[in-house]
């Protein structure tokens, strides 16, 4: 049968080129290739389809991940994929699993705490998958405060081994995932004792499960923590608990890129700043924000193609209804989530460079833009994963009462996503980290030291403070200046006046405290100005592709205006725009989703993203939706039977019941 296609009609008036703007989007041409024969590849294979995954039991779920993680092994082997190509596999598999933490964490963190000789031992085990490694920092007892985790790892000098051990009950491992069932070794986050001194802090790689067997060694007890939010989801994964009873494991095992523990027992620290043990947060955080970028992609690509298809109201003469997506409050609340996810995609990419250049200068031991890259990371994890958990649900109830199905994916979706705003950092704990750092800078404005890099704005702190934004009519709200300015204003103004608040306490630490919530907005504001910036930085770069920069374009004005018109109180209370302003801000915004509206189709179709990794009937590429619905339902357990398994036994009696009661 020929296949329609119920969005041509859309299609047809896309104005700019669609393949240009899925380079873009991918980051390159190969980077396209890439994704596009991977998608597939996954998409074909019957061993990954997911479709049945919300009604599968937890132990059938789990079963699925392992046969998937080993299935999708065996094809990078037969295939001979490169690390790029392999990940990309994982990520259009599209099922948290132990292989994002042995690839994600455990084998980061060997790279950048271990020392040579470590990493010759290790990493080769880990890429043969001969050995599948976990990341176990959290306790049931502490989780944002690390520096509080309660495990000790106290050095035998006698037989030059660590004794492993967890003292109380809070201090059990708690949440790693992959520690549940799969894992044979774990890196271990844990107080270093040498000699009844505590040094803190330290990374130790600890073999957890038999080789031979997979059984918990002497002294370990191992399981998992049990049923996470929402149906499949992240149940797939097997998040664990952990406890050591005096397990012994060799000196060498202790990661010793950062400080050293000698045969004799000596606790030597290198010239490696400490903050170091965190490093693979910092990665991590990094890549979590490309990451927000497609799950807030994926959630508007099926709340676009969904709202063109659906009609309501505005029928004239017996013709047609009104496309929802017409209606000027879904573009309201649908164009600015689009535009964030293209601003996320730039942002990460940014942010993918700047960690890549950190890591390069710590290799030449050059640390100055460590804390640089802490607060970035930090600040821009927090920041798009709540975008992007909010923005989920946004599209969820754009889609109506069909965005509640599971079929439609966003249930699950969110499900999944949503707990990215507390692992790798609380996102509130993250932004007041972010605090620090502007506090930090603003202290030391008078002092000589020029601020650089992201905070460079504020080395004009003096003009930012009483500048006027100087719009006089909407389309001056177009312009990138005018853009960057009223943002550079709220943002040091913000931390300017949380400076001088702190400077009324007796103590930092007690201001910190108070202060705490307006800290936290301070940062906000800082983050969203990095995105906007790094947003227009990307449209000053050559992008090839008919009306691709203008679509570009016009979506950065979105993603800016949207943000200048939802936090107009604080552009307002610190006087960096007018009432007035504020008001042309949504007449260009208006006149703004009119120039997208045409080319939202093209947009989301730009993320290239296939029917099954998009796994939702309302978000179809051909918007076929209302067969597809129809024909879902009847898959239901609950079909199979016309009479339900429990009529004779309640249904029944209860009728009949009531049919008594009625006589009497
Ligand atoms: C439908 C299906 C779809 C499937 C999709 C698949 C989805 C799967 C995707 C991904 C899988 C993800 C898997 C998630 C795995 C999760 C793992 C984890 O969560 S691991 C645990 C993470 N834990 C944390 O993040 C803890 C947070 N806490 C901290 O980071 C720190 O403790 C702290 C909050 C920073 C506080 O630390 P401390 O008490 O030491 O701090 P301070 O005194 O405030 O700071 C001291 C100085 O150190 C600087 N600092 C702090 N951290 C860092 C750092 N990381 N790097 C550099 N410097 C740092 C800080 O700035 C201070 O500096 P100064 O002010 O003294 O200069
Ligand atoms: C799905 C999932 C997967 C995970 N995977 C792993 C893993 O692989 N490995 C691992 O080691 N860990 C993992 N974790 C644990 C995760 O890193 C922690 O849960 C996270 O760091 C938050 O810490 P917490 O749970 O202690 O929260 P808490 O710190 O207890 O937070 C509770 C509340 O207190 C607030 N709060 C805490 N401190 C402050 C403060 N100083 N000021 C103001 N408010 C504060 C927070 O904002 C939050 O509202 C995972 C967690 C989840 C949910």
């Amino acid at each position: 049968m020929e296949e329609i296609d119920h969005l041509g009609h859309e299609r047809s008036k896309i104005e700019f080129d669609v393949e240009a703007m899925k380079i873009v989007w991918a980051g390159s041409q190969r980077a396209l290739e890439v994704s596009d024969r991977i998608s597939r590849l996954v998409a074909s294979d019957p061993i990954f389809r997911k479709d049945d995954r919300t009604i599968l039991s937890r132990k059938e779920l789990f079963n699925t991940t392992l046969r998937k993680s080993a299935h999708a092994w065996k094809r990078i082997i037969e295939l001979r994929l490169t690390e790029e190509e392999a990940s990309r596999l994982r990520f259009y598999i599209d099922q948290p699993a132990f292989m994002d933490l042995h690839w994600g964490m455990f084998i980061p963190a060997i790279k950048g705490q271990g020392t040579e000789e470590q990493q010759k031992k290790w990493l080769p085990l880990a890429y043969k998958m001969q050995i599948i490694g976990c990341y176990a920092q959290t306790e049931l007892g502490h989780g944002s405060n690390v520096q509080g985790l309660e495990t000790t790892a106290t050095f035998d000098p006698k037989t030059d081994e660590f004794i492993l051990h967890s003292p109380t009950l809070t201090s059990s491992k708690w949440w790693p995932g992959g520690l549940g069932k799969a894992s044979t070794h774990a890196l271990i986050y844990s107080r270093l004792i040498t000699d009844g001194q505590d040094h803190g802090v330290h990374g130790f790689i600890v073999q957890l499960r038999s080789l031979d067997d997979h059984l918990p060694l002497p002294g370990i007890t191992i399981g998992d923590i049990g049923i996470k939010f929402g149906n499949g989801a992240y149940n797939s994964m097997d998040n664990g608990v952990l406890r050591f009873d005096h397990v012994r494991i060799p000196r060498d095992q202790m990661l010793m890129r950062v400080s050293q523990v000698t045969r004799e027992g000596k606790y030597l620290q290198s010239d490696v700043p400490r903050q170091l043990v965190y490093g693979t947060m910092v990665y991590v955080r990094q890549t979590i924000v490309s990451d927000a970028s497609c799950a807030l992609s994926r959630a508007v690509c099926i709340a676009t193609r969904y709202s063109a298809v659906r009609r309501q109201f505005g029928s004239q003469d017996g013709g047609p209804e009104t496309q929802v997506i017409d209606y000027k409050t879904q573009q309201n609340r649908l164009f600015p989530l689009l535009a964030s996810a293209y601003a996320y995609r730039f942002v990460g990419e940014w942010l993918k460079w700047l960690y890549t250049d950190v890591t390069q200068r710590l290799q030449a031991n050059d640390f100055s833009t460590l804390p640089e890259a802490h607060a970035c990371t930090a600040g821009l994890k927090s920041l798009t994963t709540s975008a992007t958990a909010d923005g989920i649900e946004e599209c969820r109830k754009l889609c109506g009462g069909h965005g509640y199905l599971c079929s439609s994916g966003l249930p699950e979706l969110f499900a999944v996503y949503i707990p990215a705003c507390t692992y790798e950092g609380d996102n509130i704990v993250l932004l007041l980290q972010v605090s620090r750092f502007l506090m930090k800078t603003v202290s030391q404005l008078g002092s000589g030291i020029k601020p650089v890099g992201t905070t460079a704005y504020m080395g004009q702190v003096e003009h930012l403070m009483q500048c006027h934004c100087d719009v006089q009519r909407a389309e001056d709200w177009l312009k990138p200046s005018v853009i960057l300015a009223a943002f550079q204003a709220r943002a040091a103004r913000m931390s300017v006046a949380c400076a001088q608040n702190l400077s009324k306490f007796s103590s930092q630490e007690e201001g910190f405290a108070e202060l705490s919530a307006d800290l936290v907005e301070a940062a906000v504001a800082h983050c969203q100005l990095i995105v906007v910036t790094k947003y227009i930085e990307k449209l000053q770069q050559a992008i090839p592709g008919k009306g691709v920069k203008e679509q570009l374009a016009a979506l950065c004005n979105i993603y800016a205006l949207s943000l200048i018109h939802k936090h107009q109180g604080d552009f307002l209370a610190n006087g960096c725009i007018t009432p007035k302003q504020a008001s042309l801000v949504n007449w260009q915004l208006r006149s703004l989703y009119a120039q997208v509206r045409p080319n939202v189709i093209g947009l989301v179709d730009a993320f290239n993203y296939t029917d099954h990794y998009l796994g939702s009937i309302l978000g179809r590429y051909d918007g076929n939706v209302y067969p597809k619905l129809y024909e879902e339902a009847w898959k239901d357990p609950l079909n199979d039977s016309v009479v339900p398994d429990g009529y004779h036994e309640f249904i029944r009696p209860m009728l009949k019941q009531q049919l008594r009661t009625a006589r009497l």
